[in-house]
This record gives C-alpha cells, sequence and structure tokens, in this order.
C-alpha cells in the first residue's frame, strides 16, 4: 500500500480489519517494525481522537511521530498554483510539503472542505497538493470528502458487534447540527460499509442527498422512522447540503436520534465518529445507553491507525 486515502478492494479492507484486531489483541507485537522511522501528521483542522490516536498507533509500533497543527503552529501555506503572495500566506504548499518529504517517512494530513469551492473540495484539492508535492507516502487523516482511518475504525467496531450470521442492516442518519458539516464521514462511511458488503439504507430529509459516488448500492429512504425498522447498527451524523452546497437546509429536532425513534428495532447499536453535539445530534440518554458504540468506535480509531501504518511499512 502506497498511499491510505480510501476504501479501495475488499481483499485489502478485510486485511486491514484483521491487521486491527491482531493488533487490538497485542498492540506491541510490532514494536520493532517502525524504528527508526517517522511519520509528520499535519493537522489544518482541530481533532481529538485522530491526532493523539495516530500517535499512540505510530509508538505501538516503535516509530516517531511529530504532530504540527499547522492552523496554529506553522506558516500560514498558500495553496493556489502562481500566487503572488503579498498577502496573509507566507509559505506555498509547493515549498512545505516537499520540506516535508524530506523529513519524514509518511504524511498524514487532516484537511477540511472549505463548503464554499464545490469544485475545488470534490477534487479534494488541498489534501492532493500534499501528495503532489511531499513524494511521500499519504495518509488521509479526514480530507474534504473522505474520512477513511474513522470508516476502518467502523468497520472494525461493526464486526466486533454483529450479532448473527445473516448480513447486518446498517442505517445511516442525517441529524440536525447548528453549523455547516463536512461531508467526509458520511462519505467515507458509505463507502466502506457497501464496499464491505453490509446493507445501507441511508435516511434524510430532502435536499441532503449525498454526492452518489458514494452512495451508488445504498437504499435511500426519506422517511427516518421506516429506515431505522430493524436496523442492527443506526450511524448518526450530520452533514450540510452537497447539491445546494454547503447549506443548512434545517435543523429540525425530530430528526434528532431518541430511544423512542428504535421501538421497532430493538437490537439497534448506534455509531458516532465523534466530537457529538449533545442533545443537538444525539441524545443523553442513547449516548449514555446500553445500545451506544461511540466509545468503542474511538478505542478502534488506534488500532486502524496502525493497522494503515504498518501496511505502508512494508
Ligand atoms: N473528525 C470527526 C468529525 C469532524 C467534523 N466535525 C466537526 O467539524 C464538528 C464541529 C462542531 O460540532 O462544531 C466533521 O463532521 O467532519
Ligand atoms: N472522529 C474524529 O476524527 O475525531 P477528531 O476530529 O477528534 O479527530
Amino acid at each position: 500500500m502506497n498511499h491510505f486515502t480510501q476504501f479501495e478492494n475488499r481483499p485489502l479492507a478485510d486485511q486491514l480489519i484483521e491487521k486491527a484486531l491482531a493488533y487490538k489483541n497485542n498492540p506491541r507485537m510490532d514494536i520493532s517494525k517502525g524504528l527508526g522511522k517517522r511519520v509528520g501528521c499535519i493537522f489544518l483542522n482541530p481533532s481529538l481522537r485522530t491526532r493523539a490516536s495516530t500517535q499512540i498507533a505510530a509508538m505501538n509500533l516503535g516509530m516517531e511521530a511529530i504532530v504540527m497543527n499547522m492552523d496554529k503552529e506553522g506558516w500560514a501555506l498558500e495553496m493556489k498554483e502562481g500566487a503572488i503572495m503579498n498577502k496573509g500566506t507566507v509559505e506555498h504548499i509547493k515549498d512545505a510539503a516537499a520540506v516535508m518529504g524530506t523529513y519524514f517517512d509518511v504524511l498524514a494530513v487532516r484537511a477540511f472542505p472549505s463548503l464554499v469551492d464545490k469544485k475545488e473540495d470534490s477534487e479534494d484539492y488541498i489534501f492532493n497538493q500534499f501528495i503532489k508535492y511531499s513524494g511521500i507516502p499519504v495518509i488521509s487523516l479526514e480530507s474534504a470528502i473522505r474520512h477513511p482511518l474513522q470508516s476502518l475504525a467502523d468497520m472494525i467496531t461493526i464486526q466486533e458487534n454483529i450479532l448473527s450470521s445473516t448480513k447486518p442492516k446498517v442505517v445511516l442518519t442525517w441529524a440536525p447540527h447548528i453549523k455547516a458539516i463536512p461531508h467526509a464521514v458520511a462519505n467515507s462511511f458509505a463507502e466502506w460499509t457497501l464496499g464491505c458488503g453490509h446493507d445501507l439504507t441511508i435516511t434524510h430529509p430532502e435536499g441532503y442527498e449525498l454526492d452518489d459516488k458514494f452512495t451508488k448500492g445504498a437504499n435511500i429512504e426519506y422517511d427516518q422512522k421506516k429506515a431505522l425498522e430493524e436496523a442492527d447498527f443506526v450511524y448518526v451524523k450530520n452533514w450540510s447540503a452537497f447539491n445546494d452546497y454547503g447549506k443548512i437546509l434545517t435543523t429540525d429536532p425530530a430528526w434528532m436520534l431518541r430511544e423512542t425513534h428504535l421501538n421497532k428495532a430493538p437490537q439497534a447499536k448506534v455509531m458516532h465518529c465523534l466530537p457529538v453535539r449533545r442533545n443537538i445530534e444525539l441524545s443523553d440518554e442513547i449516548l449514555d445507553g446500553k445500545r451506544s458504540l461511540v466509545q468503542k468506535q474511538a478505542e478502534n480509531r488506534i488500532y486502524s491507525a496502525q493497522a494503515v501504518l504498518s501496511m505502508i511499512l512494508e
């Protein structure tokens, strides 16, 4: 594996899940694998889980992680080709990424979308500049359109919590939020869930259709109540509109998942990538109750990152 940016194929996903579970069982089994190697973790946006879990994963492999919060600690980066840099940006991505390529063996980058320029976001322009100019393997720590380390952790969590041998019914439900939120988590969750062969239903208010590049093969159901019937896993997430790009079309609180929504899904487990806006996206009763898998997902972020780093080191 060279870069890790998206779902590639089922055999690779299965291999990553298996590797992650082996590391979960024995986190330091490959403690010398990354000796003498460095991963640079570049954050253009805030993070708790991704930052800490990637560092722990690197440490478990004997690898050194250097974290740079570029939005606060680094020079403001210019991303535009041919820019005349007479304003706020200090250093061009060409120069900065090339330097990173000489300092690190692997680069890991978080670059959220603008939610303003649909074309640039859809091309994952900023993230791809790091690939283009660093010349080393790059891992996505959430780009404008995908969050593959989160999805890998989610697939591990689903696998650990499947009750029967039959195909689980997975439901991705939109939830209200006070801000315009990226599509990356929802896109990737759909991409990985479908890629791993699960049955996926997506429910959201009209106007919140995701890019169909990620949802082809899913059942789209606008009636949330109907969508949730007999669900085994319910993934709760807000995203802003994709068609009317970056807009908030509704904040209808009826879409916030509560226990009563799950009357017809007694076995349903509830997932969220965190951070979660309590009692806006998801109710306390669900987050603090028996259905919640959110802490297990967060824990699995370590092993998802460790499996990916390990495979890149090979
Ligand atoms: N990495 C996990 C989620 C990151 C981001 N959430 C946020 O920006 C939440 C911000 C807030 O709640 O104010 C998202 O959904 O893509
Ligand atoms: N789930 C997730 O990516 O969390 P952070 O934004 O805290 O890294």
